[in-house]
């Protein structure tokens, strides 16, 4: 069964609500960490609405699991990278006026540029990961950009609206998932996940990592976040 990145942005959406010092991110990745996560996500946006560059630099230092950054595919991030060095790095996009991510990453109309910013992270010895639809020309792409991961985007399967919708989005996941793994890719998936919809994605047979923050930092709002991290573990094997 997959392992699970626990996203803890939104720790840093309560801090930046009142723009002061607590509740710290990092603490939270110390605890997160000691429940069973099995790796840290943060999302560094350009627009630093939650994660700023000083968690991402003390992350670095402070996480023992591994440290994932998503970060758009800019030449600002690309140098944040490259001098933080976090284990691997999540190329997802980005849209100012967005709530969250609205949907995957472009390779096949910017393969150029992201053929270049996967080689530069690549040759630095930082693993990338290609946040995408689960569609063929992606992945194709993702592949010919020679990036190590691709991320499946799972928010059309977490928020389909019935049953017949969801089971489709989740076939969409598995041919993805299928596909991916036959070109020679590894597969993370995330977006949307919470304790009800994951066990299906996790099932999915190659899957290596879940990356999964809002619904578990809404959890743990309420019952802490070692409990939050806990249960998902649990949800993710189908407890
Ligand atoms: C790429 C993705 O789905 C999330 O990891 C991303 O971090 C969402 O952005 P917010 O965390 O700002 O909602
Ligand atoms: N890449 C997905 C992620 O890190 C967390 O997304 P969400 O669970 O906050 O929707």
């Amino acid at each position: 069964m997959p392992t699970l990145g626990v996203n803890i942005d939104h720790i840093a959406t309560i801090r930046q609500a009142r723009r002061t010092v607590e509740p710290d991110p990092v603490a939270a990745a110390v605890l997160a960490e000691l429940a069973g996560a099995d790796g840290i996500t943060v999302h560094l946006r350009e627009d630093r609405r939650h994660i700023q560059d000083r968690d991402v630099r003390i992350l670095r230092q402070t996480v023992r699991s591994h440290l994932n950054l998503e970060m758009a595919a800019t030449d600002e991030m690309l140098s944040i990278a490259l001098d933080i060095k976090p284990d691997y790095v999540t190329l997802v996009p980005e849209k100012r006026e967005e709530v969250t991510t609205e949907g995957g990453l472009d390779i096949v109309g910017q393969i150029a540029r992201i053929g270049e910013i996967v080689d530069k992270l690549q040759n630095a010895g930082i693993p990338v990961s290609l946040f995408i639809d689960a569609e063929s020309a992606q992945i194709e792409a993702s592949v010919k950009v020679q990036a190590k991961f691709i991320e499946l985007h799972t928010g059309q399967y977490a928020e389909a609206k019935d049953e017949t919708t969801r089971q489709r989005e989740l076939a969409l996941l598995a041919q993805g998932c299928e596909k991916a793994i036959k070109a020679g890719l590894r597969v993370n998936a995330g977006h949307g996940l919470t304790y009800w919809n994951v066990y299906p994605v996790a099932a999915l047979p190659g899957m290596e990592e879940l990356n999964i923050g809002h619904t578990i930092i809404s959890r743990a709002a309420l019952v802490g976040i070692e409990r939050a991290v806990r249960e998902m573990k649990e949800a993710i094997l189908g407890h």
